[in-house]
């Protein structure tokens, strides 16, 4: 299957358990990968044969900044099920990074991959 990827797109938004994290917007680094459910993008070079990752990106920080979340996995599987379900994706996988939030580590998060690889 051929994916598209994001890497690296980094927002800024509420998202944590303790109350200072609710009071501050902090840094969380997404990675993306979206399957294409066909790969006619390359012969018709037309963006209407694959999906338009721009919109995907303005998707997602328009999402973020209406909802707030308290862990990592809530924010990932939401990412996961807008990508499968409004863009159509067969399969993604969605990586979320908090960057410096616990002393000691430089970054923690997680990955989750949804849909059919197949
Ligand atoms: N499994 C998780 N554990 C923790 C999360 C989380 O999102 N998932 N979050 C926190 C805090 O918000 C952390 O980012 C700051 O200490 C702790 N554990």
């Amino acid at each position: 299957m051929d994916k598209l990827f994001l890497r690296d797109f980094r927002l800024q938004m509420i998202i944590g358990i303790y109350e200072w994290e609710r009071k501050l917007p902090q840094t969380v680094q997404l990675d993306l990968e979206i399957g294409l459910a066909n790969n006619h993008a390359y012969l018709t070079d037309n963006v209407a044969d694959s999906i338009n990752y721009a919109e995907v990106a303005q998707r997602i920080k328009d999402t973020v900044l209406q909802k707030e979340f308290q862990l990592v996995e809530t924010l990932a599987e939401h990412i996961a099920q807008l990508i499968l379900t409004e863009f159509k994706s067969p399969w993604t996988k969605v990586c979320v990074t908090k960057i410096a939030v616990v002393p000691g580590i430089q970054q923690l998060g997680i990955c989750i991959e949804r849909g059919n690889p197949a």
